[in-house]
């Protein structure tokens, strides 16, 4: 198998994001979980995301694994790296965004990285260096309350600055709408004032195509699913690639029962939780007696099993921010996300021992404690659930396959739950 394009993603939900977007945009795509066992047989596609669970741990260890994957990945042609953040930048002073976008850079021959998180298509736009998510500056938008990592600053460049050694630029809106030859420009006087990274403005798809055709040209590249928009079409337009209308095997029923697992506490989450208590059994999980060590992972377990043979059933951790903030207080933020994520993984495993075949899992952390639980070693990209989430199929799970959906916290309608489980049958 020889891959055009390689990305290694640093959640899985994001993953499974760029995967869609790369689908959607006529490339044949595959996500990984880490780096596939040899023995693991992949479909022939264009793309390879690799789906790494890098996003909280400490820089050194996000850079190693970071490096490892694009190993894998230039070991099978990938001409191009995307290191696919989140659309609302989701990192802290100490990473780890800077680490590992000059780490690639290092090895890969790379000078400078194009950065952008940029996802018109989900209300993420980039103006003057400055994230908004949907209209609203990124620090008066609910991420400025994220369990793991509030994001309280807009202002990218100041933002990358704090973890990278090297200088930020700025590619401004301007110079992106004078096209490629001005994005390359402005790289190269960046990269000659020393800059590592230059962060990209964008508002408007055709602004992701002029940024996917400049950075198409270097090495790597460091951005959420606009910019997988970008490097899809450039590809295609390049004529490296050739359109795929991608929609295949995934959607084939798997039966078996069906459950949500949610673990984000984002706004967008919340509120599509309270619109599935009308019409599903939603349980909302105590986390304060969960971390105090109550047995609160059977007793969900025993409440799902007198109702799930009814139809589906929904297990929340997910709270608001201020509930968040007491258990935090109390143990700390790391280890009560890391302990959240643990019991909601363990439900879903019980719950797939149970029968269920078709899960929804929502949030990245979430997911990827979930999905490394359940041992899944790769998923087939199916049709579009919401913009950003995709159905996914697993590959490798010996013809025990199921269908799984991995929603990033902030995405989809009130309604998604309800969607999601309408598709996977
Ligand atoms: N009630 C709670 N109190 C404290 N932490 C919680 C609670 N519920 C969930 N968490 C933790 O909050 C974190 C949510 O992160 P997660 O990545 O799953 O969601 P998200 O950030 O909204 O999604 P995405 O990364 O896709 O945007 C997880 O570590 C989870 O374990
Ligand atoms: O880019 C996004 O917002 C999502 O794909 C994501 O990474 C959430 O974890």
């Amino acid at each position: 198998m020889t891959i055009l394009l390689g990305s290694i993603a640093d959640d899985y939900t994001g993953a499974s994001d760029l995967a869609n977007t790369l689908t959607k945009n006529g490339l044949r795509t595959v996500q990984t979980v880490g780096i596939p066992d040899p023995s693991l047989a992949l479909p022939d596609v264009d793309a390879v995301v690799v789906s790494l669970k890098i996003r909280s741990v400490a820089a050194k260890d996000a850079v190693a694994a970071a490096l490892e994957a694009e190993s894998w990945l230039r070991g099978r042609g990938a001409g191009h790296v995307l290191y696919k953040i989140c659309s609302t930048f989701d990192s802290t002073d100490l990473g780890n965004i800077g680490p590992v976008t000059e780490a690639l850079l290092s090895v890969s021959g790379g000078h400078i990285a194009l950065v952008t998180p940029a996802f018109p298509e989900t209300g993420r736009t980039v103006y003057l260096g400055h994230l908004f998510v949907n209209g609203q500056p990124l620090d008066e938008s609910p991420l400025k309350d994220h369990p793991l990592n509030p994001m309280r600053d807009a202002n990218l460049a100041r933002v990358l600055t704090r973890q990278s050694r090297g200088k930020v630029g700025l590619i401004d809106l301007p110079t992106v709408t004078d096209g490629a030859d001005a994005v390359r420009a402005r790289l190269d006087r960046l990269r000659a004032e020393g800059a590592a990274a230059a962060i990209a403005d964008a508002v408007f798809e055709r602004d992701l195509e002029t940024l996917g055709k400049a950075a198409l040209e270097m090495p790597v590249s460091t951005g959420a699913s606009g910019l997988g928009l970008g490097l899809a079409r450039a590809l295609l337009r390049s004529g490296r690639a050739s359109a795929s209308d991608g929609e295949n095997e995934a959607i084939r029923p798997v039966g078996g029962l069906a459950a949500v697992v949610a673990g984000s506490c984002s706004a967008a989450t919340l509120k599509q939780l309270d619109a599935a208590e009308l019409h599903m059994p939603v349980l909302r999980l105590d986390t304060e007696k969960l971390l105090a060590g109550s047995d609160e992972i059977s007793a969900a377990i025993a409440w799902a099993g007198e109702r799930i043979g009814e139809g589906p059933v929904a297990i929340a951790a997910s709270a608001a921010p201020e509930v968040v903030s007491r258990l935090q207080a109390r143990y700390g933020r790391e280890a009560s996300g890391h302990a959240v994520e643990t019991a909601t993984a363990a439900i879903a495993g019980e719950l797939v021992e149970r029968g269920v075949r078709r899960l929804v899992v929502a949030g990245g952390e979430t997911s990827g404690a979930t999905v490394d639980r359940l041992g899944i070693p790769a998923f087939l990209i199916g049709p579009e659930i919401a913009p950003g989430v995709p159905l996914l199929r697993t590959i490798g799970t010996g013809g025990n396959d199921m269908l799984l959906t991995l929603k990033s916290g902030n995405f989809g309608g009130e309604d998604f739950f309800a969607t999601a489980l309408s598709m996977m049958r």
